[in-house]
């Protein structure tokens, strides 16, 4: 458990391992969710692989949820960790919104970026209309309100029938997220595209999505992977929108797998 000052706010971080070591991979969360999802992941990697976990703006022990902040906010966090700690280049793995920062640090600092994965996520995620029907909801009822629905798209139903327990603490983490950072982050993934980065990136992808994701679906997904040049699409099989957490040991050999390609 460890804390930085970053463009002044308290950054929630660990580094598992060697901030240069030769595979080193920079996790970034999804929407009400923080670092904790990437440790089954992280007890799957092996040895030979350290990592960079963190919890974004507005989500887990990281502040700043109080301020108006949107993408170009998020992808400088991670650049700023990332320098922080000098890190000279990493793989960058993101999940859903942590996605799109990943893709935003490609856009902006090419030279950090050895590989991307991109978990569950696109290029662009959502309409204006549902992301506003979100914030509203929230608004009005708190995450408590949106809370049953999220965890439908989340996880699937045989998550939900066979480990409840796991949904139970799951759905916890998501409803003490604070409400502002959750909807500032809602109002930063509608704003974000970067639709017209993906013919630019040079660097190895690896685009993976739940065969039953039902926040970014696998057509959405495969949509964005069919316009980044060289990409590699995997679906794996029984998981919904976050597979570092329902399917771990899947989600880990596929990245074991890319992290050894040349
Ligand atoms: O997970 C994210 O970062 C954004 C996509 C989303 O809408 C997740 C959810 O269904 O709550």
């Amino acid at each position: 458990m460890a804390f930085a000052k970053i463009n002044g706010i308290t950054v929630h971080y660990e580094l598992l391992g060697e901030a240069n070591a030769k595979n080193l991979v920079v996790f970034s969360n999804s929407l009400g969710t923080d670092f904790r999802i990437w440790l089954p992941v992280f007890d799957e990697l092996g040895d030979d692989v350290s990592v960079l976990l963190y919890d974004s703006r507005g989500h887990g022990l990281t502040g700043g949820a109080d301020t108006a902040f949107g993408i170009d906010d998020l992808v400088d966090d991670q650049i700023a960790l990332v320098e922080h700690l000098g890190i000279k280049r990493a793989v960058f793995c993101g999940l859903s919104v942590g996605g799109l920062v990943a893709q935003g640090v490609w856009k902006k600092r090419p030279d950090l970026v050895k590989k991307l994965a991109l978990c569950d996520t696109a290029a662009k995620i959502g309409t204006a209309d549902t992301w506003n029907a979100r914030i509203d909801a929230i608004a009005k009822g708190g995450l408590e309100s949106i809370a049953d629905n999220v965890m439908q798209r989340w996880f699937t139903p045989d998550f939900h029938a066979e480990r409840a327990d796991e949904l139970a603490g799951y759905r916890t983490m998501m409803t003490r997220q604070s409400a502002a950072g959750y909807a500032t982050t809602c109002a930063a993934i509608r704003d974000a595209d970067f639709s017209d980065v993906l013919e630019t990136i040079s660097v190895p992808v690896l685009c993976v999505v739940g065969d039953q994701d039902g926040s970014t679906p696998p057509d959405v997904v495969k949509a964005t992977a069919d316009r980044i040049p060289g990409a590699h699409l995997e679906i794996i099989d029984g998981c919904g929108h976050i597979p570092c957490v329902e399917q771990p040991e899947d989600l880990a050999g596929l990245l074991q797998r890319f992290l050894k390609k040349a």
